[in-house]
């Protein structure tokens, strides 16, 4: 239980309000050579533990910088969590300034100096490390237990009042915090939460929220974050509060007032657990989605896949990516196989022939979609034939090429399940998992994934091949009553033969 000491001046005073001021200390923050993740952490951290953040601060390793704003935060929070500055370096001051805050002096804290004995073979206090074992006169320590490590931790977490003093060091204060996060939990602290998703821009409405804050924003806290260059929404909305009729009353009024723009079943992370994802989408949705064929050809393509890594070794597979609706299925596809049959992807394999003019576009959403896979990419530019030929004499370990491609590609109609390339060409064995798929079920499979796809599909693009010859599909086209061309998102298209007429 915290020992959240509820003063008079200022506290929260239901115990149900636990506050937190996080105070980051580091001039390396300040000076944009570290990029502060202990404050996104901890605020993830004690948002679960129904603790409420309620401000943070990023302070220099400065004596009266920290002392005055351990001075602020605490008389303002229940919990005051501080991050860096407690090693035994001359930049290294929070203890000094928390000992000025609390007018405290600082002193050899005998039980700092066994763990230093332990740690440094140790407990000479001239030595340089023992700075370490200072700590205000009126400090308690919390030794915690490391459930990951299931090992004491070697550091206690010191404590100064209300003060807990993390070291800056991420990996050493996150295994710290985990150690002893049972200290912040806050009973009563639980709040019941809701997201959103809309497929609307914030401004049209805006009114319908104002509306829903004036109706239950006493008890239900609403934010609404626009979200920029995503495939599936424009707003997300969150709610959150500590009753759960509330919360479901203003859900209910949201669902009503905001059906048009919906977006349901959206997916934030659908790389967590894909392999389960992708293996039992047909069971999932089934019912309104997919229908049997589909399934049978999905069941199908991941066959493929199996016997394509079951016939070559990872390092001699590559997946031909060039950002295109089909490979980023495809990739998908084969992530979740290989999570499935090898556990983890170390490093996967693809290759990107760049020719003719790339859209920007395209060359963006390769680079998000290589660092969210962890995909090794190898680009080669050229004509295709050309690259294959110079990436074979640089790579020849790579015997099979996975494809997207599908049977209504130009020259694919012949394309088996596996296809070696044809006489004259680099030898490969082309692996092609979603030959049968047709249009509408890639895109069907993309967007029930909530697969994050290049954003051309969204403005008219519903084929992509380079600048010079590829345009927005013209069956996509609509104009409005004042004249003004836009144009409908790729996947709506019903008409599949028209898959390739923006291109020439
Ligand atoms: C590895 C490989 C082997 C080939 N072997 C032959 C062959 O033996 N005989 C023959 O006539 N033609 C061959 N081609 C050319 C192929 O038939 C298509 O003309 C070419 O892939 C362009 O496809 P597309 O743009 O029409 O369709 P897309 O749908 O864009 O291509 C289908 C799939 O091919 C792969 N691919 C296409 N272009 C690229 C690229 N620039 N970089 C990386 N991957 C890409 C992707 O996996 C994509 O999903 C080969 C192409 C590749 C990439
Ligand atoms: N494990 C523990 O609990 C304890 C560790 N120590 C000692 O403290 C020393 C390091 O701790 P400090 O001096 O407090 O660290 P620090 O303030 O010197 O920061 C060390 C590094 O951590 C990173 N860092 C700091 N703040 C960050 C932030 N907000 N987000 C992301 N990265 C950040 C930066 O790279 C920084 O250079 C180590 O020598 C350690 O042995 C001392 C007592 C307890
Ligand atoms: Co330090
Ligand atoms: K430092
Ligand atoms: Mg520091």
């Amino acid at each position: 239980m915290a020992n959240v000491e509820n003063s008079s001046n200022g506290f929260s005073k239901s115990t149900n309000q636990f506050t937190a001021g996080i105070i980051v200390i580091g001039d390396e923050i300040l000076k944009g050579q570290t990029m502060d993740t202990n404050s996104a952490f901890l605020t993830k951290k004690l948002f679960h533990l129904g603790v409420k953040v309620k401000k943070i601060s990023v302070v220099p390793d400065e004596l009266n910088a920290i002392s005055d704003e351990i001075t602020a935060f605490s008389s303002k929070f229940n919990f005051v969590i501080t991050s860096g500055g407690i090693g035994p370096t001359h930049d290294d001051l929070t203890f000094e300034g928390i000992a000025k805050a609390f007018d405290e002096k600082l002193y050899p804290h005998p039980e700092i100096i066994n763990v230093c004995k332990k740690f440094f073979g140790t407990d000479d206090l001239k030595n340089p490390k023992l700075k370490i074992a200072y700590v205000p006169e009126s400090a308690k320590l919390l030794f915690g237990y490391d459930k990951i490590s299931q090992k004491d931790l070697q550091f206690p977490l010191v404590v100064i009042k209300n003060v807990y003093v993390f070291p800056g060091v991420p990996h050493l204060m996150e295994k710290s915090f985990q150690a002893l996060e049972d200290h912040f939990r806050n009973p009563d602290g639980k709040s019941f939460n809701s997201t959103i998703y809309l497929d609307e821009n914030e401004y049209s409405i805006t009114h319908i929220i104002n509306e829903a804050n004036q109706k239950f924003g006493s008890n239900v806290a609403l934010g609404s974050y626009p979200k920029f260059h995503n495939n599936y929404y424009k707003v997300c909305l969150t709610l959150e509060s500590p009753s759960k009729d509330d919360l479901d009353n203003c859900m209910t009024f949201f669902l009503k007032k905001l059906q048009h723009c919906l977006v349901t079943d959206y997916d934030r992370d659908p790389i967590l657990n894909a392999s389960d994802k992708v293996y039992n989408i047909c069971q999932r949705i089934v019912s309104h989605k997919f229908d049997a064929e589909f399934c049978e050809k999905l069941s199908n393509s991941l066959k493929i896949l199996e016997k394509c890594f079951n016939s070559y070794k990872l390092d001699e597979i590559c997946v031909g990516f060039n950002g295109g609706k089909d490979c980023t299925a495809l990739l998908h596809l084969v992530y979740a196989v290989i999570i499935k049959t090898r556990g983890d992807v170390s490093e996967l394999n693809c290759l990107y022939i760049r020719r003719g003019q790339p859209f920007p576009e395209v060359e963006h959403f390769i680079k998000k979609t290589v660092k969210k896979y962890n995909i090794k990419l190898h680009t080669v530019t050229g004509r295709i034939k050309d690259a294959l030929i110079s990436f074979k004499s640089v790579k020849p370990n790579f015997k099979a090429v996975i494809m997207g491609t599908r049977l209504t590609d130009p020259h694919s109609s012949h394309l088996q399940d596996f296809s070696p390339t044809d006489e004259g060409w680099p030898e490969y064995m082309r692996v092609h998992p979603i030959l049968h798929w047709t249009y509408g079920e890639l895109w069907s499979f993309i967007r029930n994934l909530s697969l994050p796809y290049c954003s051309l599909y969204d403005v008219g693009y519903s084929s992509l091949g380079s600048m010079e010859n590829t345009h927005p599909n013209p069956s996509l086209q609509r104009t409005d009553s004042k004249g003004n061309i836009s144009y409908n998102k790729a996947y709506t298209l019903t008409d599949f033969t028209f898959e390739r007429s923006g291109r020439n």
